[in-house]
Protein backbone atom coordinates (compact mmCIF):
# COMPACT_ATOMS: atom_id res chain seq x y z
CA UNK A 1 0.00 0.00 0.00
CA UNK A 2 1.40 3.77 -1.06
CA UNK A 3 2.66 5.78 1.88
CA UNK A 4 1.14 9.01 0.43
CA UNK A 5 -1.54 8.74 -2.50
CA UNK A 6 -1.48 12.13 -4.44
CA UNK A 7 -5.00 11.69 -6.61
CA UNK A 8 -5.69 14.17 -9.46
CA UNK A 9 -4.77 17.36 -7.40
CA UNK A 10 -5.61 20.57 -9.06
CA UNK A 11 -5.07 23.97 -6.96
CA UNK A 12 -6.64 27.22 -8.26
CA UNK A 13 -5.03 30.90 -6.91
CA UNK A 14 -7.47 33.91 -7.60
CA UNK A 15 -5.43 36.23 -9.07
CA UNK A 16 -6.69 39.94 -8.18
CA UNK A 17 -6.43 41.76 -11.43
CA UNK A 18 -7.25 45.73 -10.37
CA UNK A 19 -6.13 45.23 -6.44
CA UNK A 20 -7.83 47.57 -4.13
CA UNK A 21 -5.66 49.70 -1.57
CA UNK A 22 -7.40 50.41 1.17
CA UNK A 23 -10.59 48.52 2.90
CA UNK A 24 -13.34 51.46 1.84
CA UNK A 25 -11.92 51.21 -1.87
CA UNK A 26 -12.73 47.52 -1.89
CA UNK A 27 -15.94 48.16 -0.17
CA UNK A 28 -16.69 50.95 -2.85
CA UNK A 29 -15.52 48.74 -6.11
CA UNK A 30 -16.87 45.72 -4.22
CA UNK A 31 -20.66 47.20 -4.18
CA UNK A 32 -19.99 48.39 -7.75
CA UNK A 33 -19.19 45.11 -8.72
CA UNK A 34 -15.57 46.57 -10.36
CA UNK A 35 -13.37 43.75 -8.41
CA UNK A 36 -11.36 41.69 -11.50
CA UNK A 37 -9.82 38.95 -10.70
CA UNK A 38 -8.90 35.96 -13.02
CA UNK A 39 -8.23 32.07 -11.95
CA UNK A 40 -4.59 30.50 -12.45
CA UNK A 41 -4.44 26.74 -12.21
CA UNK A 42 -1.13 26.42 -10.20
CA UNK A 43 -1.48 22.70 -10.18
CA UNK A 44 -4.19 20.68 -12.64
CA UNK A 45 -4.62 17.00 -12.33
CA UNK A 46 -1.77 15.65 -10.30
CA UNK A 47 -1.71 12.02 -9.72
CA UNK A 48 1.07 9.88 -8.06
CA UNK A 49 1.71 7.08 -5.44
CA UNK A 50 4.63 6.87 -3.22
CA UNK A 51 6.07 3.83 -1.45
CA UNK A 52 7.22 3.75 2.21
CA UNK A 53 11.19 4.79 1.87
CA UNK A 54 11.01 6.57 -1.80
CA UNK A 55 12.73 10.18 -1.53
CA UNK A 56 10.97 11.60 -4.45
CA UNK A 57 12.63 14.68 -6.01
CA UNK A 58 10.34 17.21 -7.44
CA UNK A 59 11.71 19.02 -10.48
CA UNK A 60 10.59 21.66 -12.61
CA UNK A 61 11.16 25.57 -13.97
CA UNK A 62 10.50 28.87 -11.72
CA UNK A 63 6.37 28.49 -11.43
CA UNK A 64 6.37 24.66 -12.68
CA UNK A 65 4.47 24.74 -9.15
CA UNK A 66 6.98 22.42 -6.63
CA UNK A 67 6.50 24.34 -3.54
CA UNK A 68 2.44 24.47 -4.21
CA UNK A 69 2.43 20.97 -4.62
CA UNK A 70 4.93 20.18 -1.06
CA UNK A 71 2.19 22.57 0.44
CA UNK A 72 -0.47 20.20 -0.50
CA UNK A 73 1.11 17.19 0.91
CA UNK A 74 1.86 18.70 3.96
CA UNK A 75 -1.37 19.93 4.66
CA UNK A 76 -0.76 23.85 4.73
CA UNK A 77 -2.60 24.63 1.34
CA UNK A 78 -6.03 22.84 0.35
CA UNK A 79 -6.58 21.34 -3.04
CA UNK A 80 -9.00 22.98 -5.13
CA UNK A 81 -10.00 19.74 -6.44
CA UNK A 82 -8.40 15.63 -5.39
CA UNK A 83 -7.30 14.74 -2.47
CA UNK A 84 -4.45 13.50 -0.56
CA UNK A 85 -4.01 10.49 1.48
CA UNK A 86 -1.15 9.92 3.95
CA UNK A 87 -0.46 7.00 6.34
CA UNK A 88 2.44 8.44 9.01
CA UNK A 89 3.51 11.78 10.36
CA UNK A 90 4.25 14.21 8.09
CA UNK A 91 7.42 17.11 9.16
CA UNK A 92 7.09 19.74 6.40
CA UNK A 93 9.81 21.61 6.49
CA UNK A 94 8.94 24.48 3.80
CA UNK A 95 8.65 28.15 4.77
CA UNK A 96 12.07 28.40 7.28
CA UNK A 97 10.73 29.20 10.60
CA UNK A 98 7.30 29.24 9.93
CA UNK A 99 6.88 27.10 13.52
CA UNK A 100 8.93 29.41 15.31
CA UNK A 101 8.32 32.73 17.78
CA UNK A 102 11.48 35.07 16.62
CA UNK A 103 10.65 36.57 20.28
CA UNK A 104 11.59 33.18 22.19
CA UNK A 105 15.10 31.98 22.89
CA UNK A 106 16.16 28.73 20.26
CA UNK A 107 15.44 26.50 23.52
CA UNK A 108 12.33 28.00 23.52
CA UNK A 109 11.03 27.51 19.65
CA UNK A 110 13.12 23.93 20.19
CA UNK A 111 9.74 23.02 22.26
CA UNK A 112 7.20 25.27 20.84
CA UNK A 113 8.32 24.00 17.40
CA UNK A 114 8.47 20.06 18.61
CA UNK A 115 4.94 20.54 19.88
CA UNK A 116 3.81 21.56 16.96
CA UNK A 117 5.26 18.56 15.27
CA UNK A 118 3.12 16.51 17.80
CA UNK A 119 5.84 15.72 20.32
CA UNK A 120 5.62 15.54 23.76
CA UNK A 121 7.81 17.04 26.32
CA UNK A 122 9.41 14.51 27.47
CA UNK A 123 10.46 12.99 24.14
CA UNK A 124 11.99 16.64 23.69
CA UNK A 125 13.51 16.11 26.83
CA UNK A 126 15.53 13.39 26.06
CA UNK A 127 16.19 14.45 22.56
CA UNK A 128 17.34 18.15 23.46
CA UNK A 129 20.75 17.93 23.98
CA UNK A 130 20.86 15.74 20.34
CA UNK A 131 19.07 18.58 19.17
CA UNK A 132 21.36 21.66 19.98
CA UNK A 133 24.61 19.53 19.12
CA UNK A 134 23.64 18.77 16.05
CA UNK A 135 22.65 22.87 15.65
CA UNK A 136 26.04 23.38 16.09
CA UNK A 137 24.28 26.74 18.14
CA UNK A 138 25.99 26.78 21.02
CA UNK A 139 25.61 29.66 23.44
CA UNK A 140 23.25 30.97 20.55
CA UNK A 141 20.19 28.47 21.77
CA UNK A 142 19.82 31.10 24.58
CA UNK A 143 18.95 33.96 22.10
CA UNK A 144 16.02 35.66 20.85
CA UNK A 145 15.52 33.98 17.15
CA UNK A 146 16.02 37.74 16.06
CA UNK A 147 19.35 37.79 15.78
CA UNK A 148 19.84 34.76 14.19
CA UNK A 149 20.90 35.05 10.66
CA UNK A 150 18.94 32.74 8.18
CA UNK A 151 21.27 30.03 8.04
CA UNK A 152 20.66 29.94 12.05
CA UNK A 153 17.44 29.31 11.60
CA UNK A 154 18.15 27.03 8.74
CA UNK A 155 20.08 24.73 11.45
CA UNK A 156 17.92 25.08 14.16
CA UNK A 157 14.56 23.83 11.70
CA UNK A 158 16.67 21.27 10.21
CA UNK A 159 17.94 19.87 13.47
CA UNK A 160 14.45 19.70 15.28
CA UNK A 161 12.23 18.17 12.36
CA UNK A 162 15.24 15.39 11.53
CA UNK A 163 16.25 14.52 15.02
CA UNK A 164 12.56 13.13 15.44
CA UNK A 165 13.21 10.68 12.62
CA UNK A 166 9.73 11.95 10.62
CA UNK A 167 7.69 9.13 9.14
CA UNK A 168 7.05 11.90 5.92
CA UNK A 169 9.75 14.26 5.11
CA UNK A 170 9.27 17.46 3.29
CA UNK A 171 12.08 19.38 2.18
CA UNK A 172 12.19 22.21 -0.20
CA UNK A 173 15.92 23.58 -1.18
CA UNK A 174 16.85 23.62 2.81
CA UNK A 175 20.01 22.05 1.38
CA UNK A 176 20.93 25.28 -0.17
CA UNK A 177 20.80 26.66 3.09
CA UNK A 178 23.49 27.37 5.91
CA UNK A 179 27.56 26.56 5.15
CA UNK A 180 28.94 24.00 3.13
CA UNK A 181 29.91 21.94 6.50
CA UNK A 182 26.60 22.22 7.66
CA UNK A 183 25.12 21.41 4.41
CA UNK A 184 27.04 18.29 4.36
CA UNK A 185 25.88 17.45 7.51
CA UNK A 186 22.39 17.91 6.68
CA UNK A 187 22.63 15.32 3.22
CA UNK A 188 24.17 12.96 5.70
CA UNK A 189 21.36 13.32 8.13
CA UNK A 190 18.80 12.77 5.18
CA UNK A 191 20.85 9.72 4.03
CA UNK A 192 20.32 8.21 7.16
CA UNK A 193 16.93 8.97 7.39
CA UNK A 194 16.08 7.74 3.95
CA UNK A 195 17.94 4.36 4.97
CA UNK A 196 16.33 3.93 7.88
CA UNK A 197 12.85 4.03 6.11
CA UNK A 198 11.39 7.71 6.11
CA UNK A 199 10.08 9.24 2.93
CA UNK A 200 11.06 12.38 2.15
CA UNK A 201 9.84 14.74 -1.03
CA UNK A 202 12.45 16.66 -1.87
CA UNK A 203 12.50 19.93 -3.73
CA UNK A 204 15.79 21.35 -5.89
CA UNK A 205 17.07 23.12 -8.63
CA UNK A 206 19.92 21.04 -8.10
CA UNK A 207 19.95 18.00 -10.63
CA UNK A 208 23.43 17.05 -8.73
CA UNK A 209 21.39 16.85 -5.41
CA UNK A 210 18.33 14.91 -7.07
CA UNK A 211 20.67 12.32 -8.95
CA UNK A 212 22.47 11.72 -5.45
CA UNK A 213 19.38 11.52 -2.91
CA UNK A 214 16.71 10.42 -4.90
CA UNK A 215 15.31 6.98 -6.09
CA UNK A 216 12.28 8.26 -8.31
CA UNK A 217 11.71 11.73 -9.59
CA UNK A 218 8.44 13.90 -10.73
CA UNK A 219 9.15 17.00 -13.27
CA UNK A 220 6.20 19.36 -13.11
CA UNK A 221 5.99 21.93 -16.08
CA UNK A 222 3.02 24.96 -15.99
CA UNK A 223 1.53 22.62 -13.25
CA UNK A 224 1.36 19.18 -14.62
CA UNK A 225 3.87 16.39 -14.25
CA UNK A 226 5.79 16.11 -17.65
CA UNK A 227 7.26 12.69 -16.73
CA UNK A 228 7.62 10.62 -13.64
CA UNK A 229 9.84 7.39 -13.46
CA UNK A 230 13.33 6.91 -12.11
CA UNK A 231 15.75 9.37 -11.49
CA UNK A 232 18.38 8.90 -13.95
CA UNK A 233 15.94 8.72 -16.98
CA UNK A 234 13.62 11.95 -15.66
CA UNK A 235 16.72 13.66 -15.20
CA UNK A 236 17.93 12.81 -18.68
CA UNK A 237 14.82 13.79 -20.22
CA UNK A 238 15.34 17.07 -18.29
CA UNK A 239 18.75 17.91 -19.32
CA UNK A 240 18.39 16.61 -22.60
CA UNK A 241 15.06 19.14 -22.85
CA UNK A 242 16.87 22.55 -21.22
CA UNK A 243 18.97 22.10 -24.41
CA UNK A 244 16.15 21.75 -27.47
N1 LIG B 1 -0.30 32.77 -3.20
C1 LIG B 1 -0.26 32.79 -4.54
N2 LIG B 1 -1.15 33.53 -5.26
C2 LIG B 1 -1.12 33.52 -6.61
N3 LIG B 1 -0.25 32.78 -7.34
C3 LIG B 1 0.65 32.05 -6.69
C4 LIG B 1 0.69 32.00 -5.25
N4 LIG B 1 1.70 31.15 -4.89
C5 LIG B 1 2.25 30.71 -6.04
N5 LIG B 1 1.62 31.24 -7.11
C6 LIG B 1 1.92 30.97 -8.53
O1 LIG B 1 1.80 29.57 -8.73
C7 LIG B 1 2.81 29.12 -9.63
C8 LIG B 1 3.57 28.00 -8.98
O2 LIG B 1 4.35 28.53 -7.91
P1 LIG B 1 5.38 27.64 -7.07
O3 LIG B 1 5.98 28.51 -6.03
O4 LIG B 1 4.70 26.39 -6.65
O5 LIG B 1 6.45 27.29 -8.21
P2 LIG B 1 7.86 26.58 -8.05
O6 LIG B 1 7.91 25.50 -9.09
O7 LIG B 1 8.10 26.18 -6.64
O8 LIG B 1 8.83 27.77 -8.49
P3 LIG B 1 10.34 28.14 -8.07
O9 LIG B 1 11.23 27.09 -8.70
O10 LIG B 1 10.54 29.46 -8.70
O11 LIG B 1 10.42 28.17 -6.57
C9 LIG B 1 3.66 30.33 -9.97
O12 LIG B 1 3.26 30.83 -11.23
C10 LIG B 1 3.35 31.32 -8.87
O13 LIG B 1 3.42 32.64 -9.36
Amino acid sequence: MPIVSVKNISLKFKMEQNRANSLKEFCVRWLKRDLKSEDFWALTDVSFDVEKGDVIGIIGHNGAGKSTLLKVISGIMKPTKGTIEAYGNIVPMLELGSGFDMELSGRENIYLNGAILGYSEEFLNEKYDEIVTFSELGNFIEAPLRTYSSGMLARLAFSVACIVEPEILIVDEILSVGDADFQEKSRARMMDLMTGGTTVFFVSHSLKQIREMCNKVVWLEHGKIQAIGKTEEICNMYEGAKHE
